[in-house]
């Protein structure tokens, strides 16, 4: 089963999963110099339904807050879409020490971790129809960066930890309006791409904020107390669950602001 060591990680995906060798592949490193700045592109929208948050679990690869999306009560719309995008979970991709862990990389830089809030285009049906589909898919990433002065909002997620430490924990996760992790500023980097991970299906509209929100390096040291073992399994640190650049293959990154 794939995974991020080296027996099973991102190198040798393509041996069962072939879109991982595709080209328009995640992450991918985002030079300033090579972007488009596109005055045409909106502002993104996000309107979330706090009762919509659900549970919180550790799936062994990272830790998952899944919202109810059987309607359209959590969405996001502009910017690059057209449409209203249903919130399905967030995510998070971390390293072994604060020097890396995010899957883009700006510029040179790797950030702590990177969150991923996924949403679905509801035209398609349900989220396995829109996984068929380029413009199936909507991830808003926001870069987690090791600070002196961490955000609050990020504590809700980070208490909840001690209740999932191994794989397969799950628990009632309520009354969360995952705005409240967006950074002030609404400018965002665009570009087509995959799934990080696994089948890496290329439906993904990648909506990536330019400004990273800040968290200390407690807290960065709480996400890394997580394992990727279930329970009675010889404990497993669930660190480095990040996908490494791909080829950009000739893809445009736009830009909102200048
Ligand atoms: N990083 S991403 O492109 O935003 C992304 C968005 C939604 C996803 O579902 C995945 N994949 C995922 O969560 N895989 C780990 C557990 C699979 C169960 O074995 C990745
Ligand atoms: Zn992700």
């Amino acid at each position: 089963v794939w995974g991020y060591d080296s027996d099973n990680g991102p190198e040798r995906w393509h041996e069962n999963y072939p879109l991982a060798k595709g080209d328009k592949q995640s992450p991918i490193e985002i030079n300033s110099k090579d972007v488009q700045h596109d005055s045409s592109l909106s502002s993104w929208h996000a309107s979330y339904d706090p009762g919509a948050a659900k549970t919180i679990l550790n799936n062994g690869r990272t830790c998952r807050v899944v919202f109810d999306d059987t309607f359209d009560r959590s969405v996001l719309r502009g910017g690059p879409l057209s449409g209203a995008y249903r919130l399905r979970q967030l995510h998070l991709h971390w390293g072994s020490c604060d020097q890396h862990g995010s899957e883009h990389v700006i510029d040179g830089v790797k950030y702590a971790a990177e969150l991923h809030m996924v949403h679905w285009n509801p035209k398609h049906g349900n989220f396995a129809g829109a996984l068929k589909q380029p413009d199936g898919v909507a991830v808003v990433g926001i870069f987690l960066k090791v600070g002196q002065t961490p955000k609050p909002e990020m504590k809700r997620i980070l208490e909840e930890i001690e209740n999932i430490k191994t794989k397969g924990k799950e628990a009632p996760f309520l009354h969360f309006d995952p705005s409240i992790l967006f950074p002030k500023s609404r400018d965002y980097w665009t570009y087509h791409g995959s799934f990080t991970t696994p089948p890496c299906e290329e439906c993904i509209t990648w909506i990536l904020l330019r400004e990273p929100i800040e968290v200390s390096s407690d807290q960065m040291a709480k996400l890394r107390s997580l394992s990727k073992n279930s329970e009675n399994e010889p404990v497993s640190p669930l660190v480095d669950n990040w996908r490494p650049p791909q080829p950009l293959k000739g893809r445009i990154v736009r830009a909102s602001f200048k």
